[in-house]
């Protein structure tokens, strides 16, 4: 268990702030709107701390165009617009060729402010901004009040031009950097981590980079480990990163080490590709998955020895079996659900005429999730 300050006997679950912007994505193909979504790292990750309860405050900001209802209301900025994205999928150029997208936030809504936050403690936090509203003061209360920080590092390294257009900035250069000592983690993307030096980072604290359809790595002072991914039949990468974090965060808080827990991160992850837009979980499946961490749970809680700071860094044994018996969910959920969908009249789905390039350069026909391919 990644034991902290607050953690009492009657809540074992820690408390999570997460912070960062909701937004408006609008997926665009061919001069063409294929899909326009609810976005955000912080609903992605709501969806998956709320899919394994993990309860959470969120901090948000949105203005009065918000389109999406929702349980854990944002912020309505009454003089600011929502944050909307437009996500290019045929515009990649020489110049963005490490991009599967060429992102233009078309509008911002306001920062969020420390005073924003709330005035309470929290075990984690979470900064997840998507358009720049995380600022430096921001970071700095979220770790004076949070006892352990993750960071997805998009949040601090984006720069935007006068057109929206989402260019990338060295993390030394962002303006975060001192605040790196204080932070716990820090997540990035394989084409965001080449704008830090992960060899410097991971003295401060833990570097996790995700490598899309091959899972993702994850350094820390002394040590690094590769956590094997999940197969998925991708059909929008948009939140995939999101996602993950998401799974990471649920898993540390849960109790699992670092490697569980970012196998829970590349399982999520693997969910979130096979989905346009925010992934709505087949709740069948996610009982199976509390099962499997409930299972997981138990080998691991006789057999560890934590650091002062409750994580552990290396696999533990039943590692490959955890990964094995999370895949059989997918397996199992896939069956059901296919099952159930030959009973349903079919109802027209537009965006499956659609094609989004792939990782690969493969373009696939856009699918419903149900249709994961199984381990
Ligand atoms: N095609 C895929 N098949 C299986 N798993 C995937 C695939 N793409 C992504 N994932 C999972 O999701 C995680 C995050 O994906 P990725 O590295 O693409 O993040 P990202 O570029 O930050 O995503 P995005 O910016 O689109 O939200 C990966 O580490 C992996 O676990
Ligand atoms: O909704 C998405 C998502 O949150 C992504 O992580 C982010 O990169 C995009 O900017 C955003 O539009």
């Amino acid at each position: 268990m990644v034991t902290t300050k607050t953690q009492t006997q009657d809540n074992p679950i820690p408390s999570v702030l997460i912070v960062g912007n909701y937004c408006h994505d609008v997926l665009l193909q061919g001069g063409a709107v294929v899909a326009e979504t609810l976005g955000g790292a912080a609903s992605f990750i709501s969806n998956v701390l709320t899919g394994l309860s993990v309860s959470f405050h969120l901090t948000s900001k949105v203005g009065l165009d918000f389109n999406y209802p929702l349980n854990h209301n944002p912020i309505v900025v009454q003089t600011s617009k929502t944050t909307v994205f437009h996500a290019y999928f045929d515009l990649a150029s020489s110049e963005n060729a490490h991009q599967d997208r060429v992102l233009k936030r078309v509008e911002a809504c306001d920062p969020i402010y420390p005073s924003d936050l709330p005035d309470r403690r929290f075990d984690f936090g979470m900064a997840v901004g998507v358009g720049g509203e995380i600022l430096p003061e921001t970071l700095e209360k979220m770790v004076d009040i949070c006892d352990v920080v993750f960071v997805d590092i998009q949040a601090l390294i984006r720069a935007f031009d006068k057109n929206g257009t989402v260019n990338l900035v060295g993390l030394k250069e962002s303006g975060f950097y001192h605040l790196l000592p204080r932070l716990k983690f820090l997540k990035a993307s394989s084409e965001e981590a080449l704008f830090m030096d992960v060899e410097e980072v991971r003295k401060w604290c833990c570097v996790v980079v995700t490598h899309g359809k091959d899972g993702c790595q994850v350094y820390w002072k002394d040590g690094e480990t590769q956590i094997a991914p999940f197969r998925a039949n991708q059909v929008d990468p948009t939140g995939a990163g999101d996602t993950f974090l998401g799974g990471l965060v649920a898993g540390l808080a849960h109790g699992f080490v670092v490697p569980d827990a970012a196998l829970l991160g590349n399982f999520f992850g693997s969910l979130a590709v096979a989905h346009i837009g925010l992934p709505k979980f087949d709740l069948r499946l996610l009982q199976r998955v509390k099962d499997e961490m409930q299972r997981r749970k138990l080998h691991c809680s006789c057999c560890l020895e934590r650091r002062d700071d409750g994580l552990i860094f290396t696999k533990t044994s039943g590692h490959d079996e955890f990964h094995a018996s999370l895949a059989s969910t997918k397996l199992v959920s896939t069956c059901s659900i296919q099952e159930c969908q030959q009973d349903l009249p079919r109802s027209p789905r537009t965006v499956d005429q659609v094609i989004l390039p792939q990782y690969n350069g493969q373009p696939k026909l856009l699918v419903s999730s149900v249709f994961d391919e199984p381990m």
